[in-house]
């Protein structure tokens, strides 16, 4: 079956000023898309391209095998069934929580429309608020009616600005959990931008890294914990530090950490490399690959402990360990790195 999104080689730009280069991803019928990336990378230009805000500097996107946007030619914003929802809610505060999921429904007979207003209230979990205004919703609420009225006329495809921002930290990460949930019973595709990472690994089926103007990779949210593309991807997934490497052997690696034994070569070795350890993969315990660093600052942090150490170096790390590790500050520990993530120049 071919993809029902399709962006290929896609170039935006604010005047001369090129925002995103040569990206290229497909999102298949039903599947979720997180776009994750830090704060002006081209998130939000590139959800606008795909709902028809933003005209295209080169590429093409497509919609369920139709062109939607070239250089050339943009179809307009109202006729491609995109559903579109925005961090602000943007529900009429007027109408109540039923007149608002039935605003774009006003082609259909009225029984078919109050039908399909049910369906909805029901899968928000909202049957009991339908005659309340937003004003009398929580902002989780709220956010599930601008869900509701979005997924109404069955879109082909639903975009989402950061639905969950305003919403405390909590709340997001079980909200994200049931959009993926409301989502997969509507069987609506859609592309969610988002700069929290946990968002995006709970919400989507692909996530897209974006930096530098580019889209760094386009992966499952898992592939693109255990297996980054590119160090800055490494980053923006996981907290961790970038150490240089030194290839000893095909195999093995020195760094700052301790020497590393690679499950199988690296292919055209370099003599340096990038060693990407996350504050999880460091493993305290006596073993010939340690070195002995020594603890600078602890915080709690309730089930874990975030640690600060002071390598031979001098370099300053930070690794979280379970609670059977306790160090006091100024106390030596042997350390190594368990699953480094090498890169290659
Ligand atoms: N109308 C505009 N004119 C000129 N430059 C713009 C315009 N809108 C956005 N930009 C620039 O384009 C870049 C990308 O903006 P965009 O809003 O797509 O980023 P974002 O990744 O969504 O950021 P955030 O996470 O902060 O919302 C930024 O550098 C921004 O300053």
């Amino acid at each position: 079956m071919p993809p029902l999104l399709e962006v290929s080689d896609l170039e935006c730009r604010y005047g001369n000023k090129v925002i995103l280069e040569s990206v290229s991803f497909a999102l298949n019928e039903g599947e979720v898309a997180c776009l994750l990336g830090p704060s002006g990378c081209g998130k939000t230009t590139l959800l606008h391209a795909i709902a028809g805000f933003q005209p295209v500097y080169r590429g093409r996107i497509s919609l369920a095998d139709s062109t939607i946007s070239t250089p050339a030619a943009i179809t307009p914003p109202e006729q491609r069934h995109i559903g579109v929802v925005f961090q602000d809610y943007a529900l009429f505060p007027h109408l109540t929580v039923a007149q608002n999921i039935a605003f774009g429904l006003k082609s259909l007979p009225k029984a078919e429309r109050e039908s399909r207003v049910r369906e909805l209230l029901q899968l928000v979990q909202l049957q009991s608020f339908a005659q309340q205004y937003p004003h009398q919703l929580s902002g989780g609420q709220q956010q599930r009616v601008a869900l509701a009225r979005a997924l109404a006329p069955r879109p082909r495809l639903l975009l989402m600005d950061e639905p969950f921002s305003n919403l405390d930290t909590e709340l997001r990460r079980s909200l994200a959990a049931e959009v993926r949930h409301i989502l997969r019973e509507e069987g609506t595709a859609a592309v969610i931008v988002t700069h929290d990472r946990s968002e995006a690994f709970v919400a989507g089926d692909k996530l897209g890294v974006l930096s530098g103007g580019l889209l760094q990779q386009w992966d499952t949210p898992e592939t693109t914990y255990r297996r980054p593309a590119t160090a800055a991807v490494a980053r923006i997934v996981g907290d961790g530090t970038l150490l240089e490497g030194k290839l000893l052997q095909p195999d093995l690696i020195e760094t700052a950490l301790g020497r590393v034994h690679l499950p199988s070569a690296i292919e055209a070795p370099a003599q340096q490399l990038q060693v990407f350890v996350r504050s999880e993969d460091i493993q305290p315990g006596e073993h010939a690959d340690a070195v002995t660093a020594q603890v600078v600052a602890r915080d709690f942090l309730g089930s874990d402990t975030l640690y600060k150490f002071r390598l031979p170096g001098g370099r300053i790390i930070e690794a979280t360990l379970g609670a059977e590790f306790q160090f006091a500050p100024g106390s030596e520990v042997p350390l190594r790195i368990v699953a480094p993530v090498v890169f290659t120049p």
